[in-house]
C-alpha cells in the first residue's frame, strides 16, 4: 500500500539528510545555535529595562549588558560563517545526489523509449534540463530547510514556554495565527500542487521548444518557418508566463498572509499587554521581551508556513520524477556515491570503468514471440519469432510504418518487451541492452546521431582503433573519396550532429564507426533512405567482399539486397506476414514491394 503523501515526503527528505549524516548533524548543530542565538538579547533587554525602571532589582550593570550583547553578536557571526560552510556543502550534497540518481535512471532506460511527461508527451532533450536544475534545486531547497526548522522551531518553542510563564492569556494569542495558517495550507494544498505542475510543465515546453529550435535551424530555414516557429515560441512563453505569475502568486500571497496574520496577532497582544502593564502584571522588562519574542516566533510562523509550501511543491517534483523515469521516488533519493571532496569524511574512490564486454562469438541470435507496443498506442510488433544463424544476411522488410525500426530496436534490447525473449547460442539474455553492444553487435540506425566534434572523434568514441583500422573502417564504408575532399581530412570538426556532412556522409560516417568496432553481428536500418543506389552498393559489395564469416542483419527495401538474403522477414502492420528464403516469398509480396521499390 503507497504511503500517503505527507508521511512519504517526509520519508524521502529523511532518506535525503541521512545520506550524509555527520555533515547534517554539524549543520544542524550550527543551525541551532544561529536560531537560537538572537534569543539572547531578548534576555539581556529584559534586565536592562527592568534595571531602568526598578533600579533594586539591577544584577549586572549596563556596561556589562552591552558587552554581552555585544559578544552574543560576535557569537553569532561565527556561527553564521561556520554554517555557511556546512550550508553550501549540504545543499550541493543533496541536489547532486538527486541529479546523480536521475542521471543514473535516465542513462539505464531502454535506449529507444520514449520519454514522456506526466501529460503524456512527450519530453525533449532539452526539456529534460528542467529536471535537473528546478526540480533539483526545489528538493535541496526543502532537504536543507529541515534543520533551519528545527532550529528556529526550538527556540520558538522555548520562547513560547517562557512567555507563557510570564503571560499564559498573552502568549495564547499567539497560536490563533498558527492555526489559522496551518487550515489556509491544508485547504490550499490542492492548488499550490495543481499551479506548481503546469508552471514546471509550461516551462518544460520552452525549453524543449527551444531545443528543437535549435536543433532544427536548417529546416526552419529552408521551410521559411520563421516567423511560425517565433510565434509558437512566443505562445508558449505566453502560457508559461501564465502559470508562473498563478504559481509565484499564490506562493506569494501565502508568505504575505503568513507575515500579515501574524502582524495582527502581534498588534492584538500589544493591546492586551497595554492592559496588563496598566494592571501592573507585567514588568516593563516582561513588555520589552514580549516585544522581542514575539517577532522572533513570527519569523518562525512565516518560515513554517514557506516550509509547508516548500513541501507540497516538493512532492510535485518527485511526482514528476517518478513519471517521467517510470520509477518510484525512493530510487531517485538512494544512497549512492558522488566522488565529491567532501568537508567531513574521504573520497569514495572513483569506479573502475568498466572495459566493453567479453567477445563471445556468434552462432546464432534467436528471439521468441518478441512483443512491444509503444506507451499508449497499439503501434509496435507482435509474437515475432526469428534465428539468425553465423555468416549469414537476414533481410527485414515491409511496407512504411510495418514495424521495422521497432523490431530492431527490441531485437537490441533498446525497448522494453512486454513478451519475448532473446537468446544468444540459445542462451538466454537476462540484460540484452548490456549485451548487444560491440563486440557482440553494433548497430546503424536509420537516422543517425554524430557529435560535435572532429570525424576522428566521432568514428572512434573513445575506441583504441589503429590509423589502419580507421582506414580499413572509412573504405568500407565508401567514405574515403568523400574524406580526400575535406580539408582538414579526419579533424576536421563536423558541427552539431555532422551538419557539415551530408546525409549520406552522415549514413557512411556511422557505418564506419560501426565497422571499427568489428562485431560479430552488423545491424543496418535502411541505409537506402539517406544513400543513392551506386554508394549503396558500393558499400554493400566492399563488405561482402571483405568480410567472410560476418552476419548481418539488415533493414532494406532493395531488391539488390534481397537477392543475396538466405532469409528474409516481411512485416506487416508489426506481425511476420513470411519469413523464408526468397525463392519462397510469395508472389504477391514480391509484386507488393517491388512496386514500392523497383530495381533501376
Ligand atoms: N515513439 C513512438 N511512439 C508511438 N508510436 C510510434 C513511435 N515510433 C514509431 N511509432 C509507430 O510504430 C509503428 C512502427 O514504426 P516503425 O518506425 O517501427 O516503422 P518502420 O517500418 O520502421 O517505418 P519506416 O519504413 O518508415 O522506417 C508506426 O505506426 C509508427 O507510427
Amino acid at each position: 500500500m503507497s504511503k500517503p503523501p505527507t508521511s512519504r515526503i517526509a520519508a524521502l527528505l529523511w532518506r535525503m539528510v541521512a545520506y550524509a549524516p555527520r555533515l547534517y548533524l554539524l549543520d544542524t548543530l550550527l543551525w541551532i545555535f544561529i536560531a537560537g542565538l538572537p534569543a539572547i538579547p531578548g534576555l539581556l533587554i529584559r534586565e536592562f529595562f527592568n534595571a531602568l525602571t526598578t533600579p533594586s532589582s539591577v544584577r549586572l550593570s549596563p556596561q556589562v549588558l552591552i558587552a554581552l550583547l555585544l559578544a552574543t553578536g560576535l557569537a553569532r557571526i561565527v556561527v553564521i560563517f561556520g554554517g555557511r560552510f556546512t550550508k553550501t556543502q549540504h545543499r550541493f550534497t543533496m541536489s547532486a545526489l538527486i541529479r546523480r540518481n536521475l542521471l543514473e535512471r535516465l542513462l539505464h532506460r531502454p535506449g529507444a523509449l520514449p520519454l514522456r511527461s506526466a501529460t503524456g508527451d512527450s519530453v525533449s532533450g532539452g526539456a529534460i534540463l528542467s529536471f535537473f536544475r528546478e526540480d533539483a534545486q526545489q528538493l535541496e531547497d526543502n532537504a536543507v530547510g529541515t534543520n533551519e526548522l528545527l532550529g528556529e522551531g526550538m527556540f520558538a518553542l522555548a520562547s513560547l514556554a517562557l512567555l507563557v510563564h510570564i503571560n499564559a492569556r498573552i502568549t495564547l494569542l499567539v497560536f490563533l495565527p498558527l492555526m489559522l495558517i496551518a487550515g489556509l495550507i491544508q485547504r490550499l494544498t490542492q492548488r499550490i500542487k495543481r499551479y506548481r505542475r503546469n508552471q514546471r510543465q509550461a516551462t518544460q515546453a520552452v525549453t524543449g521548444w527551444l531545443g528543437e529550435m535549435f536543433g532544427a535551424v536548417q529546416v526552419i530555414q529552408v521551410e521559411g518557418a520563421e516567423v511560425q516557429v517565433i510565434q509558437h515560441l512566443q505562445q508558449l512563453c505566453d502560457r508559461r508566463e501564465q502559470a508562473a505569475i498563478r504559481d509565484r502568486m499564490l506562493t506569494q500571497l501565502l508568505e504575505s498572509s503568513f507575515s500579515n496574520l501574524v502582524s495582527l496577532g502581534t498588534g492584538g497582544i500589544l493591546l492586551v499587554s497595554v492592559e496588563s502593564m496598566q494592571q501592573q502584571t507585567l514588568s516593563v522588562g516582561d513588555f520589552a521581551l514580549f516585544v522581542y519574542y514575539l517577532a522572533y516566533v513570527t519569523y518562525f510562523l512565516g518560515f513554517f508556513g514557506d516550509f509547508l509550501t516548500l513541501t507540497k511543491q516538493s512532492e510535485v517534483s518527485f511526482e514528476r520524477m517518478e513519471q517521467l523515469l517510470d520509477c518510484t521516488a525512493t530510487d531517485l533519493v538512494a544512497h549512492r556515491p558522488l566522488y565529491l571532496p567532501p568537508l567531513l569524511g574521504g573520497v569514495s574512490p572513483l569506479p573502475p570503468v568498466h572495459d566493453r564486454p567479453e567477445r563471445v562469438p556468434l552462432q546464432t541470435f534467436s528471439a521468441t514471440g518478441l512483443t512491444y507496443h509503444y506507451p499508449g498506442s497499439c503501434s509496435g510488433i507482435r509474437n515475432i519469432s526469428l534465428r539468425i544463424e553465423r555468416g549469414t544476411l537476414t533481410v527485414i522488410t515491409g511496407a512504411v510504418g510495418s514495424g521495422k525500426t521497432t523490431l530492431l530496436r527490441s531485437l537490441l534490447g533498446l525497448l522494453p518487451l512486454e513478451a519475448g525473449d532473446l537468446a544468444w547460442n540459445d542462451r538466454h539474455l537476462n540484460r540484452p541492452a548490456q549485451f548487444l553492444v560491440p563486440p557482440q553487435v553494433a548497430y546503424t540506425p536509420q537516422v543517425p546521431h554524430l557529435l560535435s566534434c572532429s570525424l576522428r572523434e566521432n568514428l572512434l568514441l573513445g575506441q583504441a582503433a589503429s590509423e589502419a583500422d580507421l582506414e580499413a573502417a572509412i573504405a568500407l564504408a565508401a567514405l574515403e573519396t568523400d574524406l580526400a575532399q575535406f580539408p582538414l581530412g579526419l579533424d576536421m570538426p563536423i558541427g552539431v550532429n555532422g551538419m557539415r556532412l551530408s546525409g549520406g556522409q552522415v549514413q557512411r560516417a556511422a557505418a564506419a564507426r560501426m565497422l571499427i568496432r568489428q562485431s560479430e553481428l552488423l545491424v543496418f536500418d535502411d541505409l537506402s533512405s539517406a544513400l543513392d543506389l551506386d554508394t549503396e552498393q558500393r558499400l554493400w559489395s566492399r563488405l561482402f567482399n571483405a568480410q567472410g564469416e560476418q552476419t548481418y542483419l539488415v533493414v532494406s527495401h532493395r531488391p539488390q539486397i534481397w537477392q543475396r538474403a538466405d532469409q528474409i522477414l516481411v512485416l506487416d502492420q508489426g506481425q511476420i506476414a513470411f519469413l523464408g528464403p526468397l525463392q519462397a516469398l510469395p508472389e504477391s509480396h514480391r509484386e507488393f514491394l517491388e512496386a514500392r521499390h523497383p530495381a533501376p
